[in-house]
């Protein structure tokens, strides 16, 4: 018997893996590749509720958690904010994450995903 995977998520799911390693190459020094761990960044599990990071999103695209472009992009969103809130503005990862979501703005632009959605609905 075929099986006939959801074709959405298919379709979505490349478009999703295309712009993860669109934004994940700019990471070249790997900050945002895996889970922080504490003893890499003190106390950084009481700091961060919600951790993200790229190995993390490749998972959910992997196990169908998106539904849409908005919540992988609000994932990519959480990750650099996290990354802007437990370090100071003058440290190389608040400086890397700054620079990652100015690359995510231009690659995932808020109005033009929403008119987009608005175009196939
Ligand atoms: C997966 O996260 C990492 C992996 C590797 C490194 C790393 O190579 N750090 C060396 C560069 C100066 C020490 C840093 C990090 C790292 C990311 C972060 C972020 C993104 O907050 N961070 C914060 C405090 C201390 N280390 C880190």
């Amino acid at each position: 018997t075929i099986k006939y995977s959801n074709d959405d998520n298919t379709n979505l799911n490349a478009c999703l893996d295309h712009l993860l390693r669109l934004l994940s190459r700019k990471d070249k020094e790997g900050f945002f590749q895996y889970p922080i761990t504490d003893q890499l960044a003190p106390g950084y599990s009481q700091i961060i509720i919600r951790p993200m990071d790229f190995f993390t999103m490749k998972k959910k695209i992997n196990q169908d958690e998106y539904l849409n472009i908005l919540e992988f992009r609000s994932d990519f969103e959480l990750m650099c904010d996290n990354a802007m809130k437990y370090n100071r503005p003058d440290t190389i990862y608040w400086q890397a994450a700054k620079k990652l979501l100015t690359t995510g703005n231009k690659l995932m632009n808020k109005d033009k995903l929403l008119n987009f959605r608005r175009t196939i609905e």
